[in-house]
């Protein structure tokens, strides 16, 4: 095989990109033959409407909504609109599936015939891969979508397990222009042929040329360069639970997004019901966010931070994070027991009317404190809804009245007794003192009212007797008096909302759109180029949030940080989905895995799992790997690192700080790092000191971000300045695996500064670093 280490002819590599180049001329004809078609529709669908029936009118509003989203994405101009190509051997059965293309994995027999000392074989079909799958007029694929079968090769290809693929190639591309290729030989020792020449390999291969790039604040997708053991995990069929677990970097969150890029594409219409992401913070919700529109998907998917999956009446974000003590009460399924009995206490307030005065048939009727109680606890007993019961209550109190009021030996005849007791009811009922007792004895509860009585100690000291100990009852009621919602406060909220329940009110109907009214069995023809929806991602999240619906599909990024009541929250919308959950125990910042183990099995059910790993890190080079396995070996005894995929020959650098002078020292650490990387900075330091550390860098430009340990989850940065190690994990019981997260988000460069709390050496390495 002819490949590119100097010895190619120097015009081997302008005529592949120019072969390349031609195929993608020839995509983008088609593209523009397909734009006509679209004006031709909506021209033709204009003509319609002027027959002006309803039905006509619906039609030509149907076509010219789709005919213009579907001009309007075919305008787009895309990068890396085409990426990839592979060149296959010979199939076993010589059978084309429904794209154009053979089916076959494995290579016929006689592929590859022995020639003298080489082995040799004609390539006997090549395939484009690309965003989207584009046909050509007679039917033969220009473009295979990634996530069609017939595209699988080109991610699952190895060279020990190669079936008929020779070449893979990625294509980088820039709009209409080709900029270059790089190539992967799956059977270097073969010599093949294409059209009578030798096949060339140029480039270093796809996969290094990816991870070398620089970093910007969003994500990209990796749909060019996707591994062989992720491409397993993004086509698992979606069954049941997938769950996958990987150390950091092994590319959990991105196989996490293209397979719900993956699930659409395979069954549009099960998804329909929608795919929720759930994040563990805003920061990565917002550096992902892009990555499902870069592979045309955006209306079905919602990615919501777990703080932020109860959406607040006054539109409210949870911004706070509590102390760890605090943290580690609200997260437990204790607090089940403590809200509860506050959703049921709340009713009892100091300010509640004790007494009920009405006048019926003439005669004023009273009910006292002790009765009042006395029907309140009738009322409460069960565990219906609190907000549901209030006809209950009402019921109850009219019959106390009635009691009350002699009127019951009135009559001996059933049927004149009913009729006195309704004429009863109605008059009571309609009296307005009845009225104001009743909104001001059993008003409509909101979970914010719930929580902000918790916050008085002495009430909560009654709710939580038994369960939490004084000294976690006066914490909780603390946190839960400052100003701002914290990010564990949602999950109680949610589940309060479940505890107290809405009362039925008027359903507004919901606007029908043009999307809606056009079913999918509709589509014809250019679906392929087309997003079903015209809501942006953002609005249709906001939409399914409001609605409360359950999903079809759950994916949970991060999933070892999900305390047992956020566990319980996510389980709730997704009582009839699938899941795919990812995570790694070795980063959870939980302190008791075990019973947030035991939540997550009761979110799940019993559903059967799928079980994956992922085992290759391709963030972090190994220099910086294996400093990190020095606290994963602290953290958890026992796990393995994952291998790290490259080497940069750039050790880290160890700073040491005199007491008193940290932001000025840190701040000279960050600028050193912007000169010798071209993307971003992250500076990680204990939670507690986050403010502090974004004035230290404020100066520095959007390069440079300060972060508190917590923060850092799931994102990475072009090189870190990790700041005391010792006070990120002395910071809460799982401190040490809090560090392990901070220590793992470089792909280039990694400096840590320690103060004398670290116990530096030397050589400035600190105490928690060294062997
Ligand atoms: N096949 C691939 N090709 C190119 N880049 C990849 C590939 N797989 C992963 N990466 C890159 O490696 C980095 C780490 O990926 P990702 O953030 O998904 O890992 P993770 O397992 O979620 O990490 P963590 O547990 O630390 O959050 C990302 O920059 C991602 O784009």
């Amino acid at each position: 095989m002819a490949v590119d280490n100097g010895t190619l002819p120097s015009g081997t590599r302008d005529r592949e990109i120019g072969a390349e180049q031609a195929h993608l001329d020839r995509v983008y004809r088609r593209l523009e033959e397909k734009i006509h078609e679209a004006e031709f529709l909506m021209h033709d669908a204009a003509q319609r409407g002027q027959v002006g029936t309803p039905g006509a009118l619906a039609e030509r509003d149907a076509q010219v909504f789709r005919a213009g989203v579907h001009l309007n994405r075919l305008n787009n101009e895309f990068e890396d609109f085409l990426f990839g190509r592979i060149d296959l051997l010979l199939g076993k059965d010589g059978k084309k599936g429904p794209d154009g293309a053979y089916t076959s994995i494995e290579p016929a027999d006689d592929a590859i015939r022995p020639d003298g000392a080489r082995q040799v074989a004609d390539i006997a079909e090549t395939l484009h891969i690309g965003r989207i799958g584009v046909l050509d007029a007679d039917f033969s694929p220009l473009v295979i979508d990634w996530r069609a079968p017939a595209a699988a090769p080109f991610y699952r290809s190895t060279p020990v397990d190669p079936g008929r693929v020779v070449r893979r190639r990625v294509i980088r591309s820039k709009g209409r222009k080709v900029l270059g290729v790089e190539d992967d030989l799956m059977r270097p020792e073969l010599t093949a042929h294409l059209d009578g020449e030798e096949l060339p390999a140029l480039g270093d291969g796809a996969l290094m040329a990816a991870l070398g790039q620089a970093r910007s604040h969003s994500m990209r997708d990796i749909v060019a360069s996707i591994q062989a053991e992720q491409d397993l995990v993004i086509r698992a069929p979606a069954a049941s639970v997938t769950y996958v677990e990987g150390g950091p970097g092994t590319g959990k969150t991105a196989v996490a997004l293209h397979r719900a890029a993956y699930l659409l594409y395979q069954d549009r219409r099960r998804y329909a019901g929608g795919i929720l992401i759930v994040s563990p913070t805003p920061l990565l919700v917002a550096y992902t966010e892009g990555v499902l529109p870069s592979l045309g998907e955006e209306g079905q998917v919602a990615i919501r931070a777990v703080g932020s999956l109860y959406d607040q009446p006054d539109g409210a974000e949870a911004t706070v994070y509590d102390e760890p003590p605090v943290a580690r009460v609200k997260g437990s399924s204790r607090m089940l027991k403590v809200l509860r009995k506050a959703a049921r206490g709340v009713l009892e307030r100091p300010d509640a009317p004790t007494l009920l005065r009405v006048v019926a048939f003439g005669r004023r009727l009273e009910l006292e404190a002790d009765e009042l109680a006395r029907i309140r606890q009738a009322t409460l007993g069960g565990s219906a809804p609190v907000n549901l019961l209030r006809p209950r209550a009402r019921k109850l109190l009219l019959d106390a009245l009635w009691a009350k009021s002699g009127s019951a030996n009135r009559h001996s005849d059933p049927e004149l007794a009913a009729e006195l007791r309704s004429s009863f009811d109605e008059d009571v009922a309609s009296e307005d003192a009845f009225l104001a007792f009743l909104d001001a004895w059993w008003p409509e509860l909101t979970p914010r009212l719930v929580l902000a009585a918790m916050a008085d100690e002495k009430r909560l000291g009654r709710w939580s007797r038994r369960v939490l100990n004084p000294g976690e009852n006066r914490r909780l009621a603390r946190s839960l008096r400052r100003e701002g919602l914290s990010v564990h406060d949602v999950a109680l909220l949610d589940e309060l909302q479940t505890m107290l329940g809405t009362p039925a009110r008027p359903k507004k109907k919901r606007e029908l759109t043009v999307s809606d009214s056009w079913g999918l069995d509709q589509l014809s023809g250019l679906e392929e180029l087309m997003p079903q929806r015209e809501e942006t991602q953002r609005e249709r999240a906001e939409r399914l949030a409001q609605e409360r619906v359950e999903y079809a599909h759950v994916i949970v990024d991060e999933a070892q940080d999900l305390t047992p009541m956020q566990w319980r929250m996510v389980g709730r919308r997704g009582r009839h989905a699938t899941w795919t959950v990812v995570g790694d125990p070795a980063q959870s910042s939980w302190s008791d895995p075990d019973e947030a183990a035991a939540a997550r099995d009761e979110a799940l059910g019993t559903r059967p799992r799928r079980r994956f790993e992922l085992t290759v890190n391709y963030r972090n080079p190994s220099e910086i790997a294996e400093l990190a396995a020095k606290v994963l070996a602290l953290a958890m005894p026992g796990t393995a690192s994952p291998k790290a995929v490259r080497s940069t020959g750039v050790e880290p650098r160890f700073a040491v700080v005199p007491d008193g002078d940290l932001g000025a020292s840190v701040r000279a650490e960050a600028e050193a790092l912007l000169d010798r990387v071209d993307g971003t900075i992250g500076v990680v330091v204990a939670m507690r000191r986050r403010a502090e550390a974004a004035r230290w860098l404020a100066e520095l430009g959007d390069r440079v971000v300060a972060l508190g340990s917590l923060e850092a989850k799931g994102l990475e940065y072009d090189a870190t300045v990790v700041v005391s190690p010792a006070e990120i994990a002395d910071e809460s019981p799982a401190g040490l695996r809090v560090l392990y997260v901070a220590l793992t988000r470089a792909t280039q460069q990694l400096t840590v500064v320690s103060g004398e709390r670290d116990e530096p050496d030397a050589a400035g390495v600190p105490d928690l670093l060294r062997d």
